[in-house]
């Protein structure tokens, strides 16, 4: 079986990790976990640890990580998932160090990073005040007591991915539309498209990768880019730095070498889709164009299929 890779999601309680995550895994194939729902399963299901599980939910202490761990493995296991959302955990550095030892280093999981949703805490506390869902923490002093604990030992697992660089922040504080614009930028997967041609041959390669940082409205650009492609019929004589200003591209001089030896002049989409474009010695640049015009439609497409609705929507604002 494949190694399953994980987003953990953090944020104050209340801050809607739950509804955003339920987005996330209709939208984008994850499954969701939520620690806190799984203590809570096994409290109601009478297990051994009930009780002390009980407990700590009340006071909005943490439950030991044996506990949690042997639960969150459980759930991952069943599903046979590979995507893997989980929500409310590593609550300290004992989960952290916990996770790490049991899964990470035994091959059994993979963290990818970590989603943390930032909100006011009276917003928070009303929204949790709100929930109705008959939760014996939502109560005022349980929720003083959890955001104690929150601050004093899930901040600082926070910060130690800050410090990896692998933290995402999200301003959770707007609508849940709003925050969920926020958070599916996250999830667009990005692609790399190389093109290596002469006389003779075309080389392509496409690879696709998770964005590394939030950047708005990237398929918005991307799409300019191709519209301004698509409307060239001639391009001008020493055009390049033209075409660059219109579609977002940078052209440079590349490196020749090899069996694609020569001059050449590589483009490259200034955002996080890399298009390395070489135009060899006796191809126009006409031609040269009319190929990357066409491995963008196709690679927009590709992204289509992995990202539909998020497509859409940029679709329909752009
Ligand atoms: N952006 C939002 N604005 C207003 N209410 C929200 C928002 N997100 C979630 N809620 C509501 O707030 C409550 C807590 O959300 P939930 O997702 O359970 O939070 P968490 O998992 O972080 O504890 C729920 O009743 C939910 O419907
Ligand atoms: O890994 C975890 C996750 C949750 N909890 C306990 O479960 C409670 C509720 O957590 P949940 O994530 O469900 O709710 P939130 O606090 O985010 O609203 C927490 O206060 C903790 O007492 C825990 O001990 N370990």
């Amino acid at each position: 079986m494949s190694i399953a890779e994980v987003v953990f999601v953090l944020g104050p309680p209340g801050a809607g990790k739950g509804t955003q995550c339920t987005r996330i895994k209709e939208n984008f194939g994850f499954i969701h976990l939520s620690a806190g729902d799984l203590l809570r399963a096994e409290q109601k299901a009478g297990s051994e640890d009930g009780e002390l599980i009980a407990n700590y939910i009340k006071d909005g202490k943490i439950v030991p990580i044996e506990i949690t761990i042997r639960l969150l493995e459980k759930a991952v296991v069943s599903a046979g998932a590979t995507k893997v959302l989980i929500d409310g955990f590593p609550r300290n550095k004992e989960n952290l160090d916990g996770w790490e030892r049991e899964m990470v280093h035994s091959g059994k999981m993979n963290t990818k990073f970590m989603l943390y949703f930032e909100c006011a805490e009276e917003e928070c506390l009303k929204r949790a005040m709100g929930r109705n869902q008959n939760r014996a923490d939502d109560n005022l002093e349980s929720f003083k007591k959890r955001i104690t604990t929150y601050i004093s030992s899930t901040v600082p697992v926070m910060d130690e991915f800050r410090s990896r660089g692998l933290l995402r922040k999200v301003d959770a504080n707007g609508t849940p539309d709003d925050v969920w614009d926020l958070t599916r930028q996250l999830f667009l997967v990005g692609f790399v498209v190389c093109i290596l041609h002469n006389k003779h041959s075309v080389h392509l390669q496409i690879t696709y990768r998770i964005p590394r940082d939030n950047r708005l409205n990237q398929l918005v650009h991307l799409k300019k880019g191709l519209r301004y492609l698509r409307s060239i019929t001639s391009p001008p004589q020493c055009g390049q730095h033209h075409f660059a200003r219109e579609c977002g591209l940078e052209f440079r001089r590349g490196r020749g070498g090899g069996s694609w030896g020569g001059v050449c002049w590589s483009a490259q989409l200034l955002l996080y889709f890399i298009v390395p474009v070489f135009v060899c010695k006796g191809t126009s640049l006409r031609q040269s164009l009319s190929i990357v015009v066409e491995i963008l439609i196709l690679s927009f497409d590709f992204l289509k299929v992995f990202n539909s609705s998020a497509i859409n929507n940029l679709s329909s604002s752009s």
